[in-house]
């Protein structure tokens, strides 16, 4: 009996998630790193599922770094990252659009179709969403990494008004048709702030931001953006977490009202996040003056 009473208490506890979202664009960014197995892809994918079921718009930017690496393995070629950047030379950003827009994508919308939801794969180079130029970092020429200078959201809301459930590659590309190698995180944000997303949430191999990447019991469960500024500034945050904490950054001052990290290898982490009290993950809050923000 107490079972059966723990149940309807939980399903309780998600009607006011419920009814806050119904309608909302949310964005998730599903990261490579999370994507450790079968399972855990499926549970994340039951997860979108149900959310769209109850009335919310999921819209999924996905990354695949993991793979890229592997590919670029098979043929001999060594990944190099600055600041947690692909170097991406010719071959290279044409390895990463095909592991990205070809097989991660496609393996996530036939997920999420095994789920009994319409979805469809797209990249930053269709509806010429995601209008980038050369990121130089400063002023280093790391290839054909692209930086985003214009998003055109107008297909994502055609599919969401049509039903469909838009998966999205980050590759981008120019008025020359160059693609570029768009890290994930930095995809998301700029999609999230287009959409007017409510919430963006990133799905990565962590439970969060950690005070020490060393030590599991160092989760940090709610940040304020000076502590973020604090920590990309000392080095508190390293490799892939540099993007992810700036994009966070950005999103928060961007207009976008919840922001997370969490851990996309917890099973059902985003029914955890979104529909109980006290969610998983880093929550980054926005305590920067209005004087701070524009410096
Ligand atoms: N302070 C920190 N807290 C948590 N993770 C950190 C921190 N600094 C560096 N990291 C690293 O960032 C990684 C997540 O980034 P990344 O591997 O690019 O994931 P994703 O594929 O999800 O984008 C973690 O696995 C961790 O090793
Ligand atoms: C420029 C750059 O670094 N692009 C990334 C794109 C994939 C990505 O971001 O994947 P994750 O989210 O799994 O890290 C890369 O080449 O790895």
């Amino acid at each position: 009996m107490e079972d059966y009473l723990e149940k309807a208490t939980t399903l309780v506890e998600a009607m006011p998630y419920i009814k806050e979202f119904a309608g909302a664009v949310v964005v998730i960014k599903y990261g490579g790193a999370a994507m450790i197995n079968e399972t855990i892809k499926a549970s994340v994918m039951e997860d979108i599922a149900l959310m769209k079921l109850v009335g919310m718009k999921p819209v999924i930017v996905h990354g695949g770094g993991p793979e890229i690496n592997q590919m670029l393995d098979s043929i001999g070629k060594k990944s190099e990252f600055r600041g947690g950047l692909r170097v991406t030379d010719e071959e290279t950003v044409n390895i990463v659009e095909m592991v990205l827009a070809g097989k991660v994508n496609k393996s996530i919308v036939q997920l999420l179709q095994k789920q009994g939801i319409t979805a469809a794969g797209l990249c930053g180079k269709d509806g010429d969403m995601l209008m980038c130029e050369k990121n130089m970092p400063n002023g280093e020429d790391i290839g054909f990494v692209g930086k985003i200078v214009k998003v055109n959201p107008d297909l994502i809301f055609t599919m969401l008004d049509a039903g469909f459930t838009p998966v999205i590659a980050p590759i981008g590309t120019d008025d020359l048709g160059q693609s570029y190698n768009i890290n994930a995180d930095f995809a998301a944000v700029h999609i999230a702030k287009a959409l007017k997303a409510r919430k963006l949430v990133f799905l990565t191999d962590v439970s969060g931001v950690l005070h020490d990447v060393k030590d599991p019991q160092s989760f940090i469960p709610e940040m304020g953006a000076k502590t973020a500024m604090q920590y990309l500034k000392d080095g508190t945050v390293s490799g892939g977490m540099i993007p992810k904490v700036t994009c966070c950054l950005e999103a928060i001052q961007g207009g976008v009202q919840h922001v997370h990290i969490l851990d996309g290898r917890i099973e059902h982490c985003l029914l955890l996040e979104f529909f109980t009290a006290r969610g998983i993950g880093t929550l980054i809050i926005n305590d920067l003056t209005k004087k701070e923000e524009a410096v």
